[in-house]
């Protein structure tokens, strides 16, 4: 529920060109969070204006300030999930729909890109800071609700973006034809599902396939597997941008980590090491996650779409500053320093 005022306030600015915000929003190594936080329901419906998704389904602006103001609503605060990540996930979305021209390539249809922003703008939706594994060893709601499919918070963000779709004057589907309604609520929650991590990881032979052997948009099996591709590689992009901007945004994951780790070893559970203050070693984390999951998928983006190589690049460069921070560390006898400290 947000107030008449709220709502009139964002449908009244003139969101005009993205270039409001900055002159360059449109670059891959824009950083969104540097636009003042106030200003980030305005820039989101830039983007969906800039795409032309408000003009191709007649989505009445009222309607997508008040969806916007209600997705902000629906983010809770812990320090890294919350609607800060969300609106820049939205972003790198935008940029990749921007610059790869996957729309004028033909490589995504326009409802396709409808689905795509509005999946990574919902994808973590009242997230809590904990991740499945804990929703199952804590018996929470949620996983009483959603252990048996699997991907239990992933199922409620996508239960939570329906529930905003249908309040009053919020759906900015509503226009569509109950054909491509439907459609696109089925890609918001493909889309949504693939971001969790085990997700991915289980199609990644598949995707290093269709890279090697290329894309075919007739296929869909491929369709499907490059919104996979589309959403993690939103979902990591702080990792893609320049090396203090990716360092904070992995100092708030770890944050995370480690208070459920704290609440873990409350339960009498041991929490694993990427979850536990006393036993984790951030750099070299940091260097796993780096090699195992965020450079594959950006090394896959790379293959299928050249203009997207300076976006691997610059995680690489990320992780070879993280192998600096590990060599240094480490000559300094790791352990005496608090893991958390080697952000300072
Ligand atoms: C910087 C950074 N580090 C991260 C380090 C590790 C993991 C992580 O979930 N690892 C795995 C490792 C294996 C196989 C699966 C399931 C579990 C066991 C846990 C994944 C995520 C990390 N991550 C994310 C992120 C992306 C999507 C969802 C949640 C998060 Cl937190 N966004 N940024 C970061
Ligand atoms: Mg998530
Ligand atoms: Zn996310």
């Amino acid at each position: 529920q947000v107030s008449r005022e709220e709502t009139d306030q964002l449908c009244a600015e003139n969101t005009g060109s993205v270039a409001r915000y900055s002159s360059s929003f449109t670059a891959w190594e824009y950083f969104p969070r540097d636009l003042e936080e106030r200003r980030w329901p305005a820039a989101v419906l830039a983007m969906y204006e800039d795409l032309g998704l408000v003009h191709r389904f007649g989505i009445e602006r009222s309607t997508l300030a008040r969806f916007v103001l209600m997705v902000r609503k629906g983010y809770r605060d812990p320090p890294y999930h919350n609607f800060s990540h969300a609106y820049s996930v939205a972003h790198f979305a935008y940029l990749m729909l921007k610059n790869l021209q996957l729309v004028e390539s033909r490589c995504l249809d326009d409802l396709e890109s409808l689905s795509l922003l509005t999946a990574c703008l919902c994808h973590d939706l009242d997230h809590r800071g904990t991740t499945n594994s804990f929703q199952v060893a804590s018996r929470s709601v949620l996983a009483s609700l959603y252990s048996s499919e699997g991907s239990v918070m992933e199922q409620h963000h996508f239960a939570q973006s329906v529930c905003i779709l249908n309040t009053d004057g919020c759906n900015i589907l509503s226009e569509l034809p109950p054909k491509d309604y439907t459609q696109c609520l089925d890609m918001v929650r493909g889309m949504i599902l693939a971001t969790d991590l085990s997700r991915h990881l289980s199609i990644m032979t598949e995707l290093e396939a269709m890279a090697s052997g290329g894309y075919r948009s007739c296929e869909p099996r491929h369709r499907r597997l490059l919104h996979s591709l589309l959403m993690t590689a939103a979902d990591l992009s702080d990792q893609t941008k320049r090396w203090l901007s990716s360092k904070k945004a992995a100092k708030l994951v770890y944050r995370e980590f480690f208070s459920q780790g704290d609440m873990e070893k409350q339960m009498g559970n041991d929490p694993s090491e990427m979850m536990d203050r006393e036993r984790a070693f951030i750099p070299k984390l940091q260097i796993q996650f780096l090699d195992d999951i965020a450079l594959p998928v950006y090394s896959l983006m790379g293959s299928l779409f050249p203009a997207c190589e300076e976006v691997y690049a610059q995680t690489k460069a990320n992780r070879r500053c993280w192998q600096r921070m590990a060599d240094i560390c480490s000559r300094r006898n790791a352990t005496n320093v608090q893991s958390i400290d080697v952000f300072d």
